[in-house]
Order: C-alpha cells, then sequence, then structure tokens
C-alpha cells in the first residue's frame, strides 16, 4: 500500500515540495487549501493526488503533515492538528520562513505520539500559487531543519528521505539561529526593495518618467518586492525583534554613508564600494542561498531584428524563466553572443535543448 502525505497549503512551496516528494517515493498526496481553486489546479497540474475538504479527513492516515501556508496561519494549524487523530509515528513539517514561534507553538504537539520538525527550504519565488511550483525549485538550495534536543534522529532521517527529491542541502539550526540569520539575509533585504519602489512611486507623483527609466539595477534589487503581501506582512510580524534590531543597525550605516558624503571624501567612498564587493564577490554563487545561483547559457545570434524575440519566445513557451539577458558583443561583421542567466542548472539545460532545436548554437563557460 502507498505510503500516505498531507500538504496543507497548496501554493507555490507546497506544489513545488509535492512535485519534489512524486519524482523519488511512489506515494498518495492528499492537499487542502482555503482556496478551493488553488486545490482543483493542483489537482488537474498532477501535484496532488486528491484534495481534502476538512484538516481531519486529509491528515488522519498521513504519515508526513507538511504544513505550507503562511506563518501566522501554520500557528493556527498547529492549534487544529492538535485536536485532531493523527497517525502514530507521523512527521509533521512545515516551510515557514521564519521558526522560533512556529517551534513553541508546535509544542502542542508533543502530547500527540508523532515528531514535529521544523523546516525552511531556502529557495523561492516572488510568484506564488501553484501554477509557479517546480519539482526542482530547491535544487542546490539549503533547506533548514530546526530539530529540538529530544528529536529522534531517525525521523530527522526519515524527513531528509521524503525530501530527498528536492536536491537541497540540508542543514540544522536552532530556530533563534534560523530567524537571526534568515532576518539579515532575507527578511531584512526584502524591506529595503519594498522601501527602493515606495521611493520611486513618491517622486512619480512629480514626474511620471521616473519610474519609465527605472530599468537593469533598480529592477533587480526591488524584483523580491513583487512577492506576496501576506506571506511578508506574517514574516515581519513573526521575527519583529530581529527586524527592529537590524533597522537600527541600518539607520547607522545610513548615517555613515550620509557623513562620507557630507564630507566628500573619496578615499573614504572608494574604500566603503571597494569593501563591499570585495565580500559580495566572494560569496558562493553555485548553491543557492544568501545568494541566487546563476546558470549562464551563451548563445550565438544573428545580428537581426527580432533575435532576442525569438530566443525568449522560444523559453517563455517552453515555461523556462531567465533571471537576466545580455548581448555580450555585436559588430556588424560577426556574430553578436547573448548571455542567459538562469536559476537552476535544470532550467539551462532545458533552455539550452529547446534553443538548439531552434538551431541556435549554445555554450556554457564554467
Ligand atoms: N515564496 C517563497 O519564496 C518561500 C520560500 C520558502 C518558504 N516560504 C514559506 O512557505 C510558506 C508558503 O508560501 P508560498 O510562497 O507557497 O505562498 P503561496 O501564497 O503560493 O501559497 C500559500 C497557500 O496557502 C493557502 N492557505 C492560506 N491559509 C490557509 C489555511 N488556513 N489553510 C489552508 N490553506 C491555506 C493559500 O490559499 C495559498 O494557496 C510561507 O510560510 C512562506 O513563508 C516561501
Ligand atoms: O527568490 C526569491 O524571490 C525569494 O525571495 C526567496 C526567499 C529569499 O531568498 O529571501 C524568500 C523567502 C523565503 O523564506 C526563502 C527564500
Amino acid at each position: 500500500m502507498k505510503r500516505k502525505i498531507c500538504i496543507i497549503g497548496m501554493g507555490l512551496i507546497g506544489g513545488s515540495i509535492a512535485l519534489a516528494i512524486k519524482k523519488e517515493h511512489s506515494v498518495h498526496i492528499t492537499g487542502i487549501d482555503i482556496d478551493s481553486n488553488q486545490l482543483k489546479l493542483a489537482q488537474s497540474l498532477g501535484v496532488i493526488d486528491e484534495p481534502a475538504e476538512e484538516l481531519a479527513a486529509g491528515v488522519e492516515d498521513a504519515d508526513l503533515i507538511i504544513i505550507a501556508v503562511p506563518v501566522t496561519k501554520t500557528e493556527c494549524i498547529i492549534e487544529e492538528l492538535e485536536a485532531v487523530p493523527l497517525k502514530s509515528g507521523a512527521i509533521v513539517t512545515d516551510v515557514g520562513s521564519t521558526k522560533d514561534r512556529i517551534f513553541h507553538k508546535a509544542k502542542q504537539l508533543y502530547k500527540k505520539n508523532v515528531t514535529f520538525i521544523g523546516g525552511h527550504p531556502m529557495a523561492g519565488s516572488h510568484k506564488s500559487g501553484v501554477q509557479a511550483a517546480k519539482s526542482h525549485l530547491f535544487e542546490n538550495a539549503f533547506y533548514i531543519l530546526t530539530p529540538c534536543e529530544n528529536t529522534n534522529t531517525n525521523k530527522i532521517i526519515q524527513l531528509q528521505n521524503w525530501l530527498k527529491g528536492t536536491k537541497a542541502r540540508f542543514i540544522e539550526l536552532t530556530p533563534k539561529q534560523h530567524d537571526k540569520f534568515a532576518g539579515l539575509i532575507s527578511h531584512f533585504p526584502h524591506i529595503i526593495a519594498a522601501g527602493l519602489v515606495h521611493q520611486v512611486k513618491n517622486t512619480e507623483n512629480e514626474d511620471e518618467l521616473v519610474s519609465r527609466l527605472a530599468a537593469g539595477g533598480f529592477r533587480d534589487i526591488t524584483r523580491i518586492a513583487s512577492a506576496s503581501p501576506v506571506m511578508w506582512r506574517d514574516i515581519l510580524l513573526h521575527n519583529k525583534d530581529t527586524i527592529l534590531s537590524l533597522l537600527h543597525n541600518w539607520k547607522e550605516e545610513m548615517n555613515n554613508v550620509e557623513q562620507m558624503l557630507k564630507e566628500e571624501d573619496p578615499t573614504e567612498i572608494l574604500n566603503y564600494f571597494s569593501a563591499a564587493k570585495t565580500f559580495r564577490d566572494g560569496l558562493p554563487t553555485k548553491e543557492k542561498g544568501a545568494l541566487p545561483a546563476f546558470y549562464d547559457l551563451f548563445v550565438d545570434v544573428p545580428d537581426h531584428p527580432g533575435v532576442i524575440s525569438d530566443v525568449t519566445g522560444i523559453l517563455g513557451e517552453a515555461d523556462i524563466s531567465i533571471t537576466n539577458i545580455r548581448i555580450i558583443e555585436t559588430r556588424e561583421d560577426i556574430m553578436g553572443v547573448l548571455q542567459l542567466s538562469f536559476r537552476t542548472e535544470y532550467d539551462r539545460e532545458e533552455g539550452r535543448q529547446h534553443l538548439e532545436n531552434a538551431l541556435y548554437e549554445t555554450y556554457v563557460m564554467e
């Protein structure tokens, strides 16, 4: 008989985990979502085998329960789980972007014969919903687990086995460590991205040309501001203390910049940017984590109008996203080269095949 999994929250992350699990295990996956359209779509896309209308019915015989809803809702779901029968020996995990409050809430499950292990796959997207789910979303990403001291090691291994199709790299942290690090490299940058967008929006009231000019750098640094506001509201509320402390440090950082500029000290200003560049250039790029990994593909293209839209059109039709596109060289007498950046090696390989089928010459430089 097939093992059973119940996923509560059939959005981007719930859907991606379901697809990753299906790649490695022959299982029966039940999905639950308050949005019946998401649930229907999840079934049509083959992400789940069956929807459940009631939480109790979905979880009662599940070997693995995965909570993939916004973090304040995760607390509500834990309360609901406490009140319904669960299979003895089951593992319960979550994917929330914060861990400490959920960890404390999950203590309510201790009296049931199940094991709760908090989890957070450190990769995602600014897109929401099961329609954006991908089995390889977490490839090479860190997947943080926050077991407690008494968690049975065997259960941690079982959970990692369930999740091996994610191809993520598991790492264990305490919930507090997690929230401190995630605050620094994920939650706080989100506020800065939203703040930059607000700054342009406020100026746009004076002159609407400004947002039409917002290109390359601004778009790169503010991509994440397009993510789900509900998800981010909840993250901020959950990790309030860490974020308030980072805000305090940030104001000091900006005061320093203000001072450097007022003093017009070229050496200080140069050092500020050089030190940031040196540190940033030294960060690992072949793994997802603090920085997204970029997998570049080079494509020879003729110098012909419409060639860029042809290339992006081929990738778009195959539903392959690129994170960046750059024309490296265009001289009249030679072919130009397009440098396309993909989020994963898998996307790059898929993209390469589609472009070669359309007779483009491609190559990868490691
Ligand atoms: N998006 C990312 O980049 C990312 C990455 C890692 C972890 N996370 C975490 O994963 C979780 C899910 O995020 P997502 O990006 O998949 O969001 P999403 O909006 O794509 O999906 C969330 C789903 O949960 C459903 N939902 C909300 N309340 C519910 C409830 N009470 N019962 C059942 N379903 C409910 C929604 O209808 C929605 O379909 C969040 O906790 C988030 O912090 C997100
Ligand atoms: O790539 C993105 O769009 C993300 O914002 C992903 C991201 C992040 O890196 O901050 C967002 C929240 C999650 O908890 C984990 C990953």
